[in-house]
């Protein structure tokens, strides 16, 4: 079902209609879970997973045969500013290389038999630099929360959403900013390996950011300081929602699109789980500020939903374990 609607405004009243999990499929995920072979509790975190997800799938012994990995792409005009250590155009160059199969992201999909999209949003049209202007109209942030929208596949049954866009980790540094509150400073990392000079630039050029710009809504700060791929994972987060797709978050500047959605209503990001801490140094703040415990902690810092996609991992043992096992009635184990 394509994106309804058309403005901020609407979107909101998206967010704020959107469906909860089924209380029924947790209740009978729970009674299973306490009826499989093994001590109670054994499986740790991964027994809390299969009842989050039979939630919102709707049955309490469910399957993941279906995940999709879409790594969105945009175009930062505030890499003028010189916030990033790599070039703007290596931003095409890896959308060129995702379609070449090339990238780490790549690897991870088809590792975990994830159907991987790539949607490429304007990057012949940078946002605008954001120290100068409001990065998007609301015409382009909403396009490109529509984009994000459209590119769920329905028939997905797990969704990781990943991003490429050279500059954008002062994009989220200024969104974190903007949305949590707290100086340019403690929001501010170093991204793709900037300098101490480097990470000087960066922080003041988020400080004048949060100042030109009235961004007391969250989603104004994701028109005003984010960029098109940010708005796309955000579109792509509500979308997955109605259609009860479980979503697991990757890095730093997925998290600050998605914590876009869970400041503007309440429990909207309930379908989400937070698929790493990434070493962006913010990322453990704005995790911690969702409400979000980290599935997995690797170090990793590079983003394309990389994290996130090894979670499916996780989730699928999660899953396997919860649907597969055998009760203890059904092995003839003895209870304790
Ligand atoms: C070759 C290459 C591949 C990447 N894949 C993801 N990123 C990551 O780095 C960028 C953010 O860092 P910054 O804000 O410092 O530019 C994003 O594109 C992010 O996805 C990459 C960066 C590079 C250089
Ligand atoms: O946390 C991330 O996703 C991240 C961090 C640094 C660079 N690119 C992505």
């Amino acid at each position: 079902m394509s994106a309804t609607f058309t403005t901020l405004a609407e979107f909101r009243t998206v967010l704020e209609s959107a469906p909860s999990a089924d209380p029924t499929a947790i209740a009978g995920a729970t009674d299973r879970n306490g009826q499989l072979t093994k001590p109670p509790g054994a499986l740790g975190r991964l027994e809390d997973l299969a009842i989050w997800y039979a939630g919102w799938r709707g049955t309490d012994r469910p399957t993941i045969k279906a995940p999709q990995v879409i790594v969105f792409a945009g175009s930062h005009g505030v890499c003028a500013q010189g916030v990033s250590a790599f070039p703007p155009e290596v931003t095409a160059q890896m959308v060129a290389n995702f379609e070449h199969g090339g990238a780490a992201i790549n690897q991870l999909s088809k590792l975990y038999g994830a159907k991987m999209d790539v949607h490429a949003l304007e990057l012949d049209n940078p946002t605008a630099d954001f120290t100068v202007a409001p990065a998007m109209t609301e015409a382009e942030v909403v396009s490109a929360l529509r984009t994000g929208w459209d590119a769920v596949d329905p028939n997905a049954d797990l969704l990781v959403t990943g991003e490429m866009g050279i500059g954008n980790t002062t994009s989220a540094a200024a969104v974190a900013a903007a949305i949590m509150g707290g100086t340019a400073t403690e929001w501010t990392g170093r991204g793709t390996g900037v300098d101490d000079a480097g990470l000087a630039r960066k922080t003041d050029v988020v400080a004048r950011g949060l100042a030109l710009h009235d961004v007391s809504d969250p989603l104004e700060a994701l028109r005003c300081l984010g960029g098109r791929e940010l708005a796309a994972i955000a579109g792509a987060i509500a979308a997955a929602r109605t259609y009860r797709i479980p979503v697991i978050l990757d890095g730093f500047i997925c998290t600050a699109a998605a914590a876009t959605l869970a400041k503007t209503v309440s429990g909207a990001l309930d379908h989400t789980v937070a698929g790493h801490l990434s070493a962006e140094g913010a990322h453990r703040k704005l995790l911690d500020a969702i409400e979000k415990e980290p599935l997995l902690q690797l170090g990793l810092r590079l983003g394309e939903g990389s994290g996130a996609a090894l979670a499916i991992g996780v989730l699928q043992g999660a899953v396997a374990c919860h649907s597969g096992m055998a009760t203890f009635a059904e092995a003839g184990v003895a209870g304790a």
